[in-house]
């Protein structure tokens, strides 16, 4: 490993609920990664790979694995095949980072890489984003995220732009509490310092970074006596979109069980105020919505970054990569919501006369798109 002979590769697992702001991290991460030379694994929930295509192009060896969350979707020795590509040497990987889908178990993740054979890796520690301004709403439906929190060795409370700052020590005070000891930072964009997670390349690491969990705690902690271990399924099996969980998962206490999702994509551009009015009028059971949109308009024909998050809204707008086609691909997901209308609603804003939209037209995505 490069700075560090004998050395092993921490395997850092970045987890926290849908939207919290993993990717962001992950990128900010790379971004600012000072030499450090990281491998990731991007796991999107979606049968369209969104968050693998927002990391792609800045990362040294990525690994992408969809439609399904990697805790069930993948087994013990899938895991260390995963690793043992980013870990072969000739990838001269620093560290390895695995963004977990926002419905994905960290403890079965934790367990995954803490049973890898793998002896160029090692468990480098659980980073758990938590989104300020929707936690206690989530919460509130999902109380087992404090659970989450307790295996986290790291803390991100994300978004705190978005979090007027009278409430943010009531918040922590709720962070500290569902997980006593674990640091915890505030930040907004996932403007995380790397060497929190990570040491540069050629400063000796400690060799204990976290107080971690041993694979024994993980399998018998929290009344968690009896399973059997990680939730496991073969490679290929992953989640059928718009129905039940389908990931040979047995695990019903897994978040994952409750949301489904579903995909769509047109080459034809979307008209933009028949998106915006289904985005202000969303479907019932909608949590998160991820992707890119083409409008095709005249001035406006750059790919539009597409987030929603509870009630949060944002379009990013970017360049298409040379030879990319102009495909509107969205990633939706929640609970409960109803397929074939989410489809039906969103084939309803395809306008092949995209030449007639005007400027105007475009106004209400404008009041949206982050600066
Ligand atoms: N205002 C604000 N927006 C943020 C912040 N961090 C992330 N976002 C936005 O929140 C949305 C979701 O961020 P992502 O990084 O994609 O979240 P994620 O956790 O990877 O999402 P999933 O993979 O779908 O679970 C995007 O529009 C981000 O730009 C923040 O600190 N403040």
């Amino acid at each position: 490993m490069a700075g560090r002979a004998g050395a092993r590769i921490p395997v850092v697992i970045v987890a926290g609920f849908l939207g919290a702001g993993k990717t962001t991290l992950l990128n900010h991460l790379l971004t600012n990664r000072a030499g450090v030379r990281i491998g990731v694994v991007v796991n999107d929930f979606g049968s369209i790979e969104i968050d693998a295509m927002t990391v792609a192009g800045q990362v040294d060896s990525m690994i992408s694995l969809g439609n399904g969350c990697l805790c069930c979707a993948v087994d013990t020795s899938t895991m260390d095949e995963l690793l043992d590509r980013l870990a072969r040497p000739s990838a001269g990987i620093d560290v390895i980072v695995i963004e977990a889908s926002g419905l994905a178990e960290p403890r079965d993740m934790i367990r995954l890489v803490l049973a890898s054979e793998n002896p160029r890796v090692e468990y480098g520690g659980l980073v758990e984003v938590v989104d300020a301004a929707e936690f206690e709403s989530t919460r509130s439906r999902h109380p087992e995220l404090g659970t989450r929190l307790s295996l986290a060795d790291l803390i991100v409370v994300n978004k705190a732009d978005r979090m007027p700052v009278e409430a943010r020590p009531a918040l922590l005070a709720t962070v500290r509490a569902s997980s006593p000891g674990t640091p915890v930072i505030t930040t907004s964009h996932g403007r995380v310092d790397p060497e929190l997670l990570f040491e540069p390349p050629d400063r000796p690491r400690p060799t204990e970074r976290f107080g971690q969990l041993s694979f024994d705690q993980l399998t018998f902690e929290d009344g968690d006596a009896g399973r059997s271990g990680a939730c496991e399924a073969g490679p290929d099996s992953g989640r059928r979109e718009g129905g039940q969980h389908d990931d040979g998962c047995a695990d019903t206490a897994h978040l994952h069980h409750a949301y489904e999702t579903v995909s769509f994509t047109s080459d034809t551009p979307l008209h933009p105020r028949r998106l915006m009015a289904f985005l202000d009028d969303r479907p019932p059971g909608l949590y998160r919505m991820k992707g890119f949109v083409y409008f095709g308009v005249t001035g406006y024909r750059q790919k539009f970054g597409l987030h929603t998050v509870g009630a949060f809204l944002r379009f990013r707008r970017s360049r298409w990569s040379a030879g990319e086609d102009r495909t509107t691909r969205l990633v939706l997901i929640g609970s409960g919501i109803d397929a074939e209308a989410v489809r039906a609603a969103l084939a309803a804003c395809v306008e092949p006369r995209s030449a007639e939209v005007t400027e105007q037209d475009m106004l209400c995505v404008l009041k949206f798109v982050e600066s």
